[in-house]
């Protein structure tokens, strides 16, 4: 769905396009346990719920029944048609339409979070895609469900709701950046390392540290990563830091810790 979303940004969005989406991610015609109208409106009405079964709370009652087809056409229209918005400020305003009409039984959520994905795209005007609106808004899930829960209940004045979206997209480009950041970084390192003596065990632990080492990088942690003895561990580390690669960490506790020093202090 997000492939179709993102790649065919070009073409107009259609009922079918969308009827589509949701076969695919329903295939076996079920949510879970319960069987679903797949590939189609919803018929029947719809209340976006949370909580145990017999507690549960109400936050929103959906478009009614009857006017589901009415106004998804008219969304279509305007998602077609409207060339007067900027394409982000669009991209917050059709998730936010569609999420209200909730023209499915269920994966409304995914479908109105991909169409927001194929607005970004149109926005950048390449469907080669380095950030991911959807993955962040998951990121974000809880602040997501409060500020659509609040704007639902205003009267028609969305502000929060384009801000809040906008905050995100931030968010998402920040994250991409870092990621991004750290791709770039590690082809370096190894670029400056091409000529270096290291053995696999060593190359092994310096991709972990390259990616983003969870926690603190001792030697039995060495040890462990790359099966060997801690004596190994120990003279693997030491030629590392022989080589300016490695150094201990300056805030010591009961055990050494150890930690890359950056490119530009490394000496080659
Ligand atoms: N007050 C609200 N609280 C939580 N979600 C809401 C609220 N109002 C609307 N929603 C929307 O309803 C979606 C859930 O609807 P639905 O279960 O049909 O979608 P989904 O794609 O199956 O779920 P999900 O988004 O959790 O993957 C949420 O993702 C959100 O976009």
């Amino acid at each position: 769905m997000m492939l179709d979303a993102t790649q065919n940004y070009l073409q107009p969005l259609t009922e079918d396009q969308l009827f589509g989406w949701h076969s695919a991610l329903f295939p076996t015609g079920r949510s879970g346990m319960y069987k679903i109208e797949v590939g189609r409106y919803r018929t029947g009405e719809m209340q976006i719920v949370s909580g145990a079964m017999g507690k549960e709370k109400i936050h929103y009652e959906a478009v009614a029944v009857e006017a589901v087809k009415k106004e998804m056409d008219n969304f279509l229209d305007w998602f077609n048609n409207d060339s007067s918005t900027d394409l982000v400020l669009k991209a917050a305003i059709a998730h936010f339409w569609f999420i209200i009409i909730h023209p499915f039984d269920d994966g409304n959520g995914r479908i109105g979070r991909a169409i927001s994905d194929l607005l970004l795209t149109k926005a950048d005007k390449s469907p080669e895609r380095f950030y991911s609106m959807s993955s962040q808004i998951l990121v974000e899930r809880k602040r997501y469900y409060e500020v659509l829960q609040k704007v639902q209940h205003s009267s028609g004045d969305i502000t929060e709701w384009l801000d809040w979206f906008l905050h995100c997209l931030k968010n998402a480009l920040h994250e991409t950046e870092k990621t991004l950041g750290k791709v770039v970084y590690k082809a370096e390192f190894w670029k400056h390392h091409e000529q270096t003596l290291l053995n696999e065990r060593q190359r092994l632990v310096l991709n972990k540290l390259l990616d983003g080492f969870e926690g603190k990088l001792n030697s039995s942690k060495w040890a462990k990563i790359s099966k060997c003895s801690p004596d190994t561990a120990l003279r693997d580390i030491k030629d590392l830091m022989e080589k300016g690669i490695l150094r201990q960490e300056s805030e010591g506790g009961r055990s050494t810790n150890y930690e890359l020093v950056e490119l530009t202090n490394q000496k080659f």
